[in-house]
């Protein structure tokens, strides 16, 4: 029996509890078996309802158009056909996910009230009722769901007894109760050990789970935050920021569907790991519509994954470098003349360099390039006008002037659509660099930006950083016209309609057009295509934008998040001690503008779920002393087990093998040897070992991601490597849930 689960016991890792057998305990089990079994039969039934409403629904559909069924008729025919589509579809995907439908049950009512006089009420992932409406399941999110994870001993809310069912598929393997009054009445059953600690002690898999049986009271309150304004989820490593933060976005959908669901919601996490770390959670909560993205991947059309040097990344990621693009958006193409020439009714025509400059600026006060050829070339109209002395005839002149094949050759290419990526691209060029730079970045900051394009252009990769960068100069520019993209090639092949008809049967993203040859391979030609492939699309706003690990975003980030957020509520998630960003003051700065308005409330976690004690304790030793204000949360789970911190003698392989053994034959699920660049080669073999289980990390990406162990080599080259110092270490020493070895090579 169990109080509150944060009391409970030492406990250690093992492999997932099996079926309990104890007497009274299979009793328990068997009943609930006998309602899980109800529901699983009532969805059985749906489906095949689904099947019958859809057959008749379009059956009548073909009826409706000789005028048999009014309109209001089938649009009620195809409500409840999509709501019972939708149950279907989410009974299939729950069915494969790892705990059951149905996961809780409330015993409401007294201390002293008769079981006819009690209500029970079973918990699930979605609501399902008999054919009489009668609730078999209530949905987590509903309203009448919030006492499961709202009552306590202390404030009860009517509940008697709470339960929580361990199941496999369709099968209950075990109950754990919490009793919310001082003594049960005497037909009611306690059994169990704390849903929590059970689901705590559990062998991590690849991906993050849902928690949606054991979400505890101060959770549920910033899960069911209103979603209006900025809800903003601080605490610790391990606290749940990240899974609440999940769990919120499943809520406002539930709550506020057609607001969320039409107007979408944008999760953002640090990389493409985290993103995959996480993306089981929402499905496995009956939610699909939700954008994942890490922040290389916020802009449509360009995906980047590369980190750059600390160094560069600072100048990158800091509002000094809008400066240097403003300059960079204000040139005339690479290659556009500096002159124009023609003759126009009659008359030459001849503006120089100064005047082009003149004409330019002045179109640009108000348009985005892109978007501004027709309104440069009526500027350029009336400067040529004004150079010929106004002699003539002007409407004469504005035909002949519009007319005229010249013009159109010289507006191809001095006003041609601006790819912002090929813009990026004339940063390779150190002299370009300083000239556009100047007063913004110091020789040496502005010698490595040029060496960071030139690697861009080496490796055929942007960083992450440069898509920021590049969302930047789109909203400067705006969006590359069609007709240009005709003409540069690189967008051809997505506007094929049937690939296959040309013999296509691979494509990548690319340049060249797609030639009705035979089985073609279309890749990119070269590193600069792949860095040029795919189309850019302007920022989509969504209605509800959640940021995790946001403590990691640069300035120009924050505003990147922001461009996709201006008329978004926002849930806010971060811990400044895990920061990896340098200057948190401009970045806290760039992030207020982000929110500017908003009304906010805030939410600190301080339990930290993740990690054994003995292993957080060993985290907080580090970072306290260099980061005295550090968020520092309880961990409430030991193993007994202190963590193994050593120097490495011989060789740093064999030794990392030998930790990576032992920690592998006492935990059942997933280890990670994290390393910092300078060892990552050496250790590259370790990638994959123990069947799979292994996984070879470097720092930055362990970001909001969990193992049941880890082996960290050379903590203080991960310090030296890092941006963010110490703080990242800290990030690194608070990702084991059971067991870490610390290697120092010598
Ligand atoms: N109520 C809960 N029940 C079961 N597990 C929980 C609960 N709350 C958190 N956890 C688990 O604790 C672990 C840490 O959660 P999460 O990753 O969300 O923390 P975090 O605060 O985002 O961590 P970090 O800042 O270190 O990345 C996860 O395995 C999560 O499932």
């Amino acid at each position: 029996m169990t109080t509150h689960p944060e009391g409970s016991p030492t406990t250690s890792p093992g492999p997932s509890p099996d079926v309990d057998t104890a007497p009274e305990v299979a009793r328990e089990v068997a009943a609930e078996q006998a309602h899980v079994d109800r529901v699983y039969e009532e969805l059985a039934k749906a489906s095949v309802r689904a099947g019958d409403v859809e057959a008749e629904g379009l059956a009548r559909g073909r009826t409706d158009r000789t005028g048999d069924v009014r309109d209001e008729e089938m649009t009620g025919l195809f409500e409840r056909d999509a709501l019972v589509f939708a149950a279907t579809r989410r009974r299939a995907m729950i069915d494969t996910q790892y705990e059951g439908l149905v996961f809780g049950r409330l015993d409401l009512g007294t201390e002293d009230s008769t079981a006819a006089e009690r209500e029970v009420r079973h918990i699930g992932r979605l609501g399902v009722r008999d054919d009489d409406y009668e609730p078999l399941v209530v949905d987590w999110r509903a309203p009448a769901a919030a006492a499961f994870y709202r009552a306590t001993p202390v404030d009860p809310m009517g509940v008697v007894r709470r339960r929580v069912l361990r199941c496999r598929g369709s099968r209950v393997v075990g109950v754990e109760d919490d009793l919310m009054v001082p003594l049960a009445p005497e037909d009611i059953v306690v059994v169990g050990d704390g849903a929590l600690m059970a689901a705590l002690t559990r062998s991590r898999g690849r991906q993050m789970r849902d928690i949606v049986a054991t979400i505890q009271a101060h959770q549920d309150e910033a899960i069911r935050a209103p979603s209006r304004g900025v809800t903003e989820i601080s605490g610790g490593p391990g606290t749940g920021k990240t899974v609440v933060a999940l769990h919120r976005a499943a809520y406002l959908l539930y709550a506020e569907r057609r607001r969320f669901e039409h107007g979408g919601i944008l999760v953002i996490g640090p990389s493409a790991a985290y993103t995959a770390y996480i993306e089981r959670v929402l499905p496995s909560l009956g939610e699909e519509s939700v954008a994942l993205r890490a922040l290389g991947d916020v802009v449509d059309g360009v995906t980047a994954t590369r980190p750059d040097t600390p160094e560069v990344a600072a100048v990158k990621g800091s509002l000094r470098i809008r400066r240097l693009l403003s300059r960079v958006a204000a040139r005339p193409p690479v290659g556009a003349p500096d002159t124009f020439r023609a003759f126009v009714a009659g008359q030459a025509v001849r503006l120089d360099h100064d005047a082009l400059r003149r004409v330019r600026a002045e179109v640009l006060r108000g348009h985005q390039h892109n978007l501004a050829a027709q309104a440069a070339r009526s500027a350029l109209s009336e400067a040529a006008w004004r150079s010929v002395g106004r002699q003539g005839d002007r409407d004469d002149f504005m035909d002949a002037f519009d007319a005229s094949r010249d013009v159109d050759d010289f507006m191809a290419s001095w006003w041609r659509q601006l790819d912002p990526r090929e813009l990026l691209l004339t940063l390779t060029d150190t002299d370009h660099v300083y000239a556009v730079s100047r007063g913004v970045l110091d020789h040496e900051e502005g010698a490595a930006i040029a060496w960071s394009f030139r690697e861009a252009l080496e490796t055929g990769a942007w960083s992450v950083a440069d898509i920021a960068l590049i969302d930047d100069l789109l909203a400067r520019l705006g969006p590359v016209q069609d007709a240009e993209r005709e003409e540069t090639g690189f967008y051809d092949i997505e506007e094929l309609d049937d690939l296959s008809a040309y013999g296509v049967t691979d494509v990548r993203a690319g340049l060249g057009r797609a030639t009705p040859s035979t089985r073609a391979v279309i890749t990119p030609a070269d590193a600069r295509g792949r860095l040029l492939a795919g189309r850019l699309e302007r920022a989509s706003g969504y209605a509800h934008v959640l940021v995790d690990e946001a403590q990691d975003l640069s300035p120009m980030q924050w505003r990147m998040v922001a461009r996709r957020g201006r008329s978004a509520s926002w849930t806010v998630v971060g811990d400044a001690a895990q920061a990896s960003w340098s200057d948190l003051d401009e970045a806290g700065r760039a992030r207020e503008e982000a929110f500017a308005g908003l009304e906010r409330r805030a939410f600190h976690m301080d339990t930290n779920y993740r990690n054994a004690r003995e292993i957080f304790d060993h985290a907080r030793d580090v970072i306290l002393p260099l980061v005295p204000d550090a968020d520092i949360p309880l961990a409430v789970r030991e193993t007994g087990v202190e963590p193994v911190d050593r120097v490495v003698e011989g060789s740093l392989m064999h030794e990392t093998s030998d930790a990576l053994e032992q920690v592998l034959r006492e935990v059942d699920g997933s280890v990670a040897v994290i390393t910092p660049r300078r060892w990552a080669d050496r250790l590259a073999a370790l990638d994959g070992a123990g069947d799979g289980r292994v996984q070879l990390v470097d720092p930055l990406s362990t970001k909001g991601l969990e193992w049941d162990a880890t082996v960290v080599v050379d903590p203080d080259a991960i310090v030296e490597e890092s941006p963010g110092g110490v703080r990242v270490l800290y990030v690194v020493l608070t990702r084991a849930a059971h067991r870490m070895h610390v290697l120092r090579p010598t």
